[in-house]
């Protein structure tokens, strides 16, 4: 080797850096709206990698918008002060009082401590929850549980879980053009003064409609959408995503999902990539190399 000649590995680095130009030329600007998910949240390394991410996209012109879950650490809330919780095809049926520990364990703990991984990472952000200032307004989920007896669907009433009806969204905007990472819990007053417990892939889906966002990323704790063989499928669409519903291939946290992928993709948004996210960087691989990873889901 000659002074004239890098070593491999330094060559690699800037390979990757140059691969990167023509997706940092495309997103400089652009608004991705990142939801993660309570059970991604895994170690302190894992966290640093995540808030890292949200710094670079920031300072590479990308606005990220952080909504974040947290299900995982209601249970486990919920479980210390013996409050029984039950789920119907993925949403926590919420009375009062699990309305009130979600909002405790979500807007007042996990967010925070998102707010601080940020700061660590030397990046400002702001956390939030979908009440200040009138970010979102919620109406009450009407709940429906299939009958295995009678073969159809029944209504059940699920308490306070909520869905968008309105999306505000002034509040994220100022403060992404202050140079600031808005991270936004998913609860929400509704139109009768209630405060809902909304699922957070839901919320995060409405807020990415609204702010016509060019990415939606679902970081989760699988490789991404799998078939009946464990398989990765690496892209969908809104048709392909009725039929594994239908035949039982998803359940579970992967109905609301998926479905919340659908809405948005059909509102207008570009793409929802739902990816592994404890694997390092994932997101990163996914947005600035030819190496996709997760399922895809495109209209
Ligand atoms: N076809 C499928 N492919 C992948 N995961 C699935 C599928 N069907 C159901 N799931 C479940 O959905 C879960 C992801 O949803 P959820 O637990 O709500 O995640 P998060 O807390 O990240 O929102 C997976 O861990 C898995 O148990
Ligand atoms: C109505 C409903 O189910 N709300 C969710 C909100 C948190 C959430 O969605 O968190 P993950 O993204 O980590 O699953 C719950 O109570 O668990």
């Amino acid at each position: 080797m000659t002074n004239h000649d890098p070593d491999a590995a330094l060559l690699a680095k800037a390979e990757t850096l140059t691969e990167a130009l023509p997706y940092l030329q495309r997103y400089a600007g652009k608004t991705f709206v990142v939801k993660y998910g309570g059970h991604a949240m895994g170690d302190p390394e894992r966290q640093r990698d995540f808030a890292e991410d949200m710094v670079l996209l920031k300072a590479i012109g990308v606005n990220p918008v952080v909504v974040h879950g947290g299900g995982p650490q209601i249970g486990a809330m919920l479980k210390r002060l013996g409050v029984e919780s039950q789920f119907v095809n993925g949403l926590r049926v919420t009375d009062a009082a699990t309305a009130q520990i979600a909002e405790m364990v979500l807007a007042g703990s996990i967010n925070k401590e998102i707010v601080s991984w940020i700061a660590a990472a030397g990046g400002r952000a702001v956390g939030i929850s979908g009440k200040d200032a009138g970010l979102v307004i919620a109406e009450k989920v009407q709940g429906r549980e299939a009958d295995p007896l009678k073969g159809i669907e029944r209504h059940v009433d699920l308490g306070f879980v909520g869905e968008p009806v309105a999306v505000d969204p002034r509040l994220i905007e100022s403060l992404s053009a202050d140079g600031i990472i808005p991270v936004i819990a998913p609860v929400a007053i509704g139109l009768d003064g209630h405060t809902y417990n909304i699922n957070a892939d839901t919320m995060a889906g409405a807020i990415a409609a609204r702010l016509g966002a060019a990415r939606f990323f679902l970081l989760t704790d699988v490789a991404g959408v799998l078939d009946k063989q464990g398989e990765l499928m690496t892209d969908l669409n809104p048709a392909r995503i009725a039929e594994l519903r239908a035949d039982g291939t998803i359940s579970g946290g992967m109905i609301p999902k998926l479905e919340t992928c659908v809405s948005a993709v059909e509102a207008g948004v570009d793409a929802a990539v739902i990816l592994d996210g404890r694997v390092p960087h994932g997101m990163l691989l996914e947005i600035f190399t030819r190496q996709g990873a997760g399922t895809l889901v495109r209209r």
